[in-house]
């Protein structure tokens, strides 16, 4: 498969060149040149395929021909090591549980897949390759873990000092050996800002190899679309008319959904569910798209203001509002919302939830006021354990820590302090001098 760069001005590359550049010489993201849709047989067969075969025949086509069939087979197997359980909530609402990984979130998916490709890339090369990734939480962690120890790539995560929780803190700066955490004075979008920057300065990229290890990575986004396919095989003979609210940030997720729908999934509708960084929201009411400054929340992950993925999206619907208005809702809720909801599922439903997820089931609720036939899945995108201060305060429970927490609370923390872009390439510089 070739990607074309959503800006248009740069050459088509093959998957390789995508993930090793991770974002086109014109600064755009890589998007696929052509989606087949898979064949009618492999739905009318889902239920007697494994998790490994679904997720082979919906990712081939976009890997091929630059990973053998018997490598994406074993990268597929060792991405998905751990389960995808969808628990019943209530009559019209489930949740899928993205949190059996090793770092609790549903980044783990992802990271893992990418790392793995990039192993496989670069294992004749002399060239080490420097993963640059931007964080407003779980990403950090992922890609820290995904990428520990893989031989010719360091890891160097930009993450807002005071603005991610104290575990997905842990995860990301405790690891040592090839990752280097940098803990920036500033938002979110600082920090994907000067990621950015960075793929666009020449002393850097003429004397390094980086790539990125956030969703414009292709490599790191398109495995995202396996779970809507497992969820599906697990609800598809006892549910019709299956909508998918998903707690959106920097909207990765939510756009990997759609490109499971034009493989051919049986996706009746997506909601974008997202705290007060409402930009989609406030675009799909206006028609006006305006990234803004993000505000801090509860559901910190979602604190973005200037979603990188928007733009695929827009690709997949062909720039035509209608067309992405028909198939995309949106709804923006506060923390206060967000703490009720919190609350509501735990003593009415007795299920313990984070607050992305909570936010996604707020919009499974929204929507169905409107559509009460259809049956919404809100995705759980991290462990409630990750916000263990909030969920705690809000149920007012203590709940058991899991292991893959356990092991991290009691480690030393280990950040570089960096203030703007300059800060940021001496250390790049430094690590290779
Ligand atoms: C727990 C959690 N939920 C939701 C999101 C938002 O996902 P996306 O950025 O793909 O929209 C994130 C961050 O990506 C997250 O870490
Ligand atoms: N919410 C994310 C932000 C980065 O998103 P990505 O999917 O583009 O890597 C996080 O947890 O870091």
């Amino acid at each position: 498969m070739n990607y074309y760069s959503l800006n248009k001005t740069a050459p088509n590359s093959s998957f390789k060149e995508a993930v090793i550049k991770g974002i086109a010489p014109d600064k755009g993201l890589y998007f696929p040149e052509s989606i087949s849709p898979l064949p009618t047989s492999f739905f009318d067969n889902i239920d007697s395929l494994s998790y490994e075969e679904i997720a082979f025949q919906a990712i081939e086509q976009f890997v091929s021909p630059d990973i053998p069939e018997t490598v994406l087979k074993t990268i597929i197997e060792e991405t998905l090591s751990f389960d995808f359980p969808v628990v019943n909530i209530s009559e019209n609402i489930s949740t899928l549980e993205l949190f059996h990984g090793p770092t609790m979130a549903f980044k783990d998916v992802g990271a893992r897949f990418m790392s793995r490709c990039l192993g496989y890339f670069n294992q004749d090369n002399t060239k080490e390759v420097t993963v640059l990734v931007a964080t407003s939480g779980d990403t950090g962690g992922a890609v820290a873990n995904g990428f520990l120890g893989v031989k010719g790539v360091n890891v160097v995560i930009l993450y807002p000092s005071g603005k991610v929780s104290d575990i997905q803190e842990k995860q990301l700066t405790t690891l040592k050996q090839n990752i280097t955490a940098l803990e920036v004075d500033g938002v979110f979008d600082d920090c994907q800002d000067m990621v950015k920057q960075a793929f666009l300065d020449d002393e850097l990229t003429s004397n390094m190899q980086l790539t990125s290890a956030n969703s414009i990575n292709v490599a790191r986004w398109l495995p995202q679309m396996f779970y809507f396919f497992f969820a599906y095989k697990q609800l598809h003979n006892t549910h019709k008319n299956i909508v998918f609210s998903v707690p959106s940030g920097n909207f990765g997720n939510i756009c990997a959904g759609m490109m499971a729908q034009q493989l051919g999934l049986p996706i009746q509708h997506f909601i974008a569910s997202n705290n007060e960084n409402n930009v989609v929201t406030e675009y799909l009411s206006s028609r006006s798209y305006q990234p803004k400054p993000s505000v801090q929340t509860i559901s910190n992950a979602m604190d973005v203001g200037n979603p990188s993925n928007f733009i695929r999206i827009q690709e997949i619907y062909k720039n035509d509002f209608e067309t992405l208005k028909s198939n995309l809702s949106s709804y923006s809720f506060s923390d206060d919302q967000t703490r009720k909801a919190l609350k509501e599922l735990y003593e009415t439903y007795n299920y313990v939830a984070d607050p992305h997820g909570a936010v996604g089931y707020l919009g499974c609720k929204a929507y169905l006021e409107e559509h009460p036939n259809a049956h919404c899945v809100f995705l759980e995108t991290a462990h409630p354990t990750k916000f263990l201060d909030v969920v705690v305060s809000v149920i007012d429970k203590n709940i058991a820590l899991p292991a893959q927490i356990k092991a991290v609370m009691d480690q030393k923390k280990v950040a570089i302090s960096i203030t703007n872009y300059q800060d940021l390439k001496s250390v790049l510089l430094n690590a290779i001098a």
